[in-house]
C-alpha cells in the first residue's frame, strides 16, 4: 500500500465505525440513528473501495455481515439455512444487469426466463419450524447464522399459525417471512404511546423489531404485529413443487399469509414493468415496504445459482427510493385546524422523500417538539409514508448550528387572536374563538345549523360551503341577514328553495336556551351538558357571568368542561357574535325545566329500540324536561328502559340486571302521569341545587319565573 492509500483508508476505518454503530443501533437497539438513506449511501461507499481495493475487505467489514448478532436475553438459535441478505439493485439499469448476470450463469436467454415479483416488506425478517404441523420454534435473523429465540413472543401473532391447515404436514417445515405494522396501526400505537409519554418508534419497521424483541410476550401480545410469508427454507419431504410461487400457494394452504402483490413475470421488461407497476401502487399499500425482490422462480435453477457470502445469487432486491430523508429545518409554523386544534407544522429546507417533494412536516403538538428536542435550524428527519402526512421523526442533534433557537407556542390563535386554551390533561392546544375563528368558521356554521342545535331545514354542508365562499357569511349571525333573492343566485338554490331557506332560518330563531347554548359549540358542551347549563343559571347572562367556581357546581360539569365555557365566554369576538345574534332575533321561551315537576331528578333512563308515537329524541327531551339524565347504555344504576319495536342487547342486559323495563304504551302513560305532576316520587327534591345556587332573585323551591332577558334586553 502506498502513502497516497492512507485517506482512503482512513475513510474506510470512518466508514466501518459508522456502520457498526448504525447496525448496533437499527438491529439491537431498534433506535436508528441514521436514516436508510444515509446508511445505504456510505454501505455503497465503503462496497466501492472494497471492490476497487480488494486488498482492503477484512471478514469483519459491515460489507460481509448481515444483521447484528443476538442480544443477551435470548436463547440463541443457530439457524439450519443461514437466513441471508439480498442484493440491491438501486436502479432498473441494476435490475437488467441482474437479469443478465443470471442468464450467462445459466447459459440461457434471459427473456426465457420466470421471475416471480414481491414486494419487500418493510419489517423485521424471522423464521418459524414446524414439526408435523406443529410450531415448534420462532428467531429472529440476528447475525444471519445465529438469531435470538423469541418463539413466545411469536406465538401471540395471529397470523402465525401454532398448527399448520390441513390434513397430512409435513414432517418438517422451516418458513420465513417478514413480521410488519400498518400505517393505520402503527399511527395508532404511536398515538396511544404519545399520551401515555412511552417511547415512540420512527417507523413501523423499528416498532415491529421492537415489539418482537419484547422479554415479556404479553408486551408483544399488544402490538398490532403480522407476519408474511415469503420463503421456505426446509421442507421434509418435499412437495414437489417445481417453482417458488407453487410453494408459496402452499404455504396459503398451510394458513400463512402470503403477499397479494405477487407475480410471475418473464425476462427484463417484465421485472421491470413489475417494479414499475409496484412503485407506483406503493402510497396507496397501507404498509411500508422499501422495494420489490425477484426471485428466479424455478427451484432447480435457483438452486444451480446458489450463494454468495451473504446473499443469493437467484435473488435481487430493487429498492425504491427511500422513505426517510434528512434536511434543515427553516421555521415552525401553527396551523388551525377546523375543530380549533392548533397544530405545529415544520417548515422544511424541500427534500424529495420517497419521490415527492417534502416542504411541510407535521410535529403534531407542544409534547412531540419536547419529546423531539428540535429547534429552529436543526438537521431532522423526515418521513413520508403512504398518505400518512410527512412527520419529523428524529433530530440529528449533533448537527446543530450554534444559532439554533427554540420553537416557542404561540399564546393566541394565529388566524384570528383568541386566547389558545391548553388543558393541563389535554395535549392539544386550541382556540377558543369558536364563532369566530375564520379557521373554525365552516364546522362551527355546521354544528349550529344541526339538527339538535338550531335545526336550520335546508343549511347543509355544501350550502354553508358555498356561502363561506361568498364571503356572505362569517358568524352565525350573518345567516340571518340573508336575503331569499341574493341567495337564489347560488348555483342549484332556485327560487324556492331560497325562500324556503329564509323561512327555515326565520323559524329557527325561536329556540330554547339549552339549544342556543349547544349550537355555540364550545368544546365538550354536548347536548346534555348545555340542558344541565340552561336549567341550572336559567338566563343566559348568568351562565356568561358565571365564574369557574359556580359552572363545577352544575350537574355533571367537572373542571374540564367549567374551564372551557369559562374560556368561551370571555373572549370578546364570542361575546359580539351572541349579542349580535341576539338582535337579529333568536330568542327562547323561559326555561321549560321551571314549568314543569321533575320527578325523575338523580334518575338515569336509557331508551332503545324504536317508538311509534315519537322519535327518540323527542322521548328523551320528555324524559330530560322531567329532571332524568338520559343515557346511552344499561348498567346496574339505570332507573329504568324505554323499549321499543326490536330492541336488542339493551333490553336483554337490563332484564339481567332486573333493570325495570317499560314498552311504548306504558311509558306513555307513566309520561302522562308525572308530566301531570301526580307522581308519588321525590317531587320535593325539585330543583335543590338550583335553589342554592341562587341568583338572589328567587327563593329556594319556589318555582322560578325567569323573563327571557337577553332576548328583550338587546332588542
Ligand atoms: N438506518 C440505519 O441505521 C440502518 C442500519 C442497518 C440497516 N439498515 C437498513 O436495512 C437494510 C439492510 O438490511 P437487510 O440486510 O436486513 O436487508 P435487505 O434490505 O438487504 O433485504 C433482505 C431482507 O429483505 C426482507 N424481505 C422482505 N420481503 C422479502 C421477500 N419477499 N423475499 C425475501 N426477503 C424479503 C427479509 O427480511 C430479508 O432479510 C437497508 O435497507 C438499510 O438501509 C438501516
Ligand atoms: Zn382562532
Amino acid at each position: 500500500m502506498t502513502n497516497a492509500d492512507q485517506p482512503l483508508l482512513d475513510e474506510v476505518m470512518r466508514l466501518r465505525a459508522e456502520l457498526d454503530d448504525a447496525n448496533h443501533r437499527y438491529y439491537v437497539l431498534d433506535d436508528p440513528s441514521l436514516t436508510d438513506a444515509d446508511y445505504d449511501r456510505r454501505l455503497r461507499r465503503l462496497q466501492e473501495i472494497e471492490t476497487a481495493h480488494p486488498e482492503l475487505v477484512t471478514p469483519d467489514s459491515p460489507t460481509q455481515r448481515v444483521g447484528a448478532p443476538p442480544d443477551a436475553g435470548f436463547p440463541e438459535v443457530e439457524h439450519a439455512v443461514p437466513m441471508l441478505s439480498l442484493d440491491n439493485a438501486f436502479s432498473e439499469d441494476e435490475l437488467a444487469a441482474f437479469v443478465t448476470r443470471v442468464a450467462e450463469r445459466l447459459e440461457v436467454e434471459g427473456e426465457e426466463i420466470a421471475f416471480c415479483c414481491e414486494p419487500k416488506l418493510d419489517g423485521a425478517a424471522v423464521s418459524l419450524v414446524y414439526e408435523t404441523g406443529v410450531l415448534i420454534s420462532g428467531a429472529t435473523r440476528g447475525d444471519g447464522r445465529t438469531g435470538e429465540g423469541i418463539t413466545s413472543n411469536l406465538r401471540t401473532l395471529r397470523s402465525v399459525p401454532l398448527r399448520l391447515r390441513g390434513e397430512a404436514p409435513p414432517a418438517l417445515l422451516e418458513v420465513r417471512g417478514e413480521v410488519t405494522i400498518d400505517h393505520a396501526s402503527f399511527e395508532a400505537m404511536n398515538e396511544r404511546a404519545r399520551d401515555d409519554e412511552a417511547k415512540v418508534f420512527a417507523n413501523p419497521r423499528n416498532a415491529a423489531a421492537g415489539s418482537l424483541r419484547q422479554l415479556d410476550p404479553r408486551v408483544t401480545a399488544t402490538r398490532p404485529l403480522s407476519f408474511s410469508a415469503y420463503q421456505v427454507a426446509r421442507i421434509e419431504p418435499p412437495l414437489g413443487d417445481a417453482t417458488h410461487s407453487a410453494l408459496m400457494a402452499h404455504l396459503g394452504d398451510f394458513g400463512f399469509r402470503t403477499s397479494k402483490e405477487l407475480a410471475v413475470v418473464k425476462g427484463t421488461a417484465g421485472v421491470v414493468d413489475y417494479c414499475r407497476r409496484l412503485g407506483e401502487k406503493r402510497d396507496g399499500l397501507g404498509y411500508d415496504i422499501d422495494g420489490a425482490v425477484i426471485k428466479v422462480n424455478n427451484l432447480r435453477l435457483q438452486r444451480e445459482l446458489g450463494f454468495v457470502a451473504r446473499a443469493p445469487r437467484w435473488a435481487i432486491a430493487f429498492k425504491f427510493p427511500a422513505q426517510e430523508q434528512t434536511t434543515r429545518l427553516n421555521d415552525v409554523e401553527f396551523q388551525v385546524g377546523r375543530t380549533g386544534a392548533i397544530t405545529p407544522v415544520a417548515r422544511l429546507e424541500p427534500v424529495s422523500v420517497a419521490g415527492v417533494t417534502v416542504s411541510n412536516a407535521t410535529l403534531h403538538n407542544a409534547d412531540e417538539i419536547r419529546r423531539l428536542g428540535v429547534m429552529i435550524g436543526d438537521t431532522v428527519a423526515i418521513r413520508r409514508a403512504g398518505d400518512v402526512i410527512p412527520k419529523v421523526v428524529r433530530v440529528m442533534e449533533e448537527l446543530r448550528p450554534s444559532d439554533a433557537r427554540k420553537i416557542v407556542f404561540p399564546e393566541r390563535c394565529p388566524v384570528c387572536g383568541a386566547e389558545i386554551e391548553r388543558l393541563e390533561d389535554e395535549v392539544v392546544a386550541r382556540c377558543s374563538g369558536g364563532l369566530y375563528c375564520p379557521a373554525q368558521r365552516k364546522e362551527a356554521l355546521k354544528h349550529f345549523a344541526s339538527r339538535r342545535a338550531l335545526d336550520i331545514d335546508g343549511l347543509g354542508e355544501k350550502l354553508i360551503e358555498a356561502l363561506i365562499e361568498h364571503d356572505w357569511v362569517t358568524t352565525p349571525a350573518d345567516l340571518f341577514r340573508l336575503e331569499a333573492e341574493r341567495l337564489a343566485e347560488l348555483p342549484r338554490m332556485g327560487k324556492k328553495s331560497s325562500e324556503n331557506l329564509v323561512a327555515a332560518l326565520s323559524k329557527a330563531k325561536a329556540t330554547t336556551l339549552a339549544r342556543f347554548i349547544y349550537a355555540l359549540g364550545i368544546r365538550e358542551v354536548g347536548e346534555a351538558t348545555a340542558a344541565n347549563l340552561a336549567s341550572h343559571f336559567g338566563t343566559l347572562e348568568a351562565l356568561m357571568s358565571a365564574e369557574l367556581t359556580a359552572l363545577e357546581a352544575v350537574e355533571e360539569v367537572g373542571p374540564v368542561v367549567a374551564a372551557h365555557v369559562h374560556t368561551f365566554f370571555r373572549q370578546p369576538h364570542n361575546r359580539e357574535t351572541i349579542d349580535e345574534l341576539i338582535a337579529c332575533g333568536l330568542s327562547w321561551e323561559e326555561e321549560a325545566v321551571v314549568e314543569q315537576p321533575q320527578p325523575l331528578v338523580g334518575q338515569t333512563w336509557v331508551l332503545t329500540g324504536t317508538l311509534e308515537g315519537m322519535t327518540r329524541d323527542q322521548g328523551k327531551a320528555r324524559l330530560q324536561a322531567l329532571g332524568a339524565k338520559v343515557a346511552g347504555s344499561v348498567s346496574k344504576k339505570t332507573a329504568g328502559l324505554v323499549a321499543g319495536e326490536a330492541a336488542g342487547s339493551k333490553l336483554e342486559k337490563a332484564m339481567q340486571l332486573g333493570v325495570p323495563v317499560l314498552d311504548e304504551a306504558a311509558f306513555l302513560d307513566q309520561l302522562a302521569t308525572w308530566e301531570a305532576g301526580e307522581s308519588d316520587v321525590k317531587e320535593d327534591g325539585l330543583n335543590a341545587s338550583d335553589g342554592e345556587q341562587g341568583n338572589g332573585e328567587q327563593g329556594n323551591g319556589e318555582p322560578r319565573d325567569m323573563k327571557r332577558d337577553d332576548a328583550e334586553g338587546a332588542t
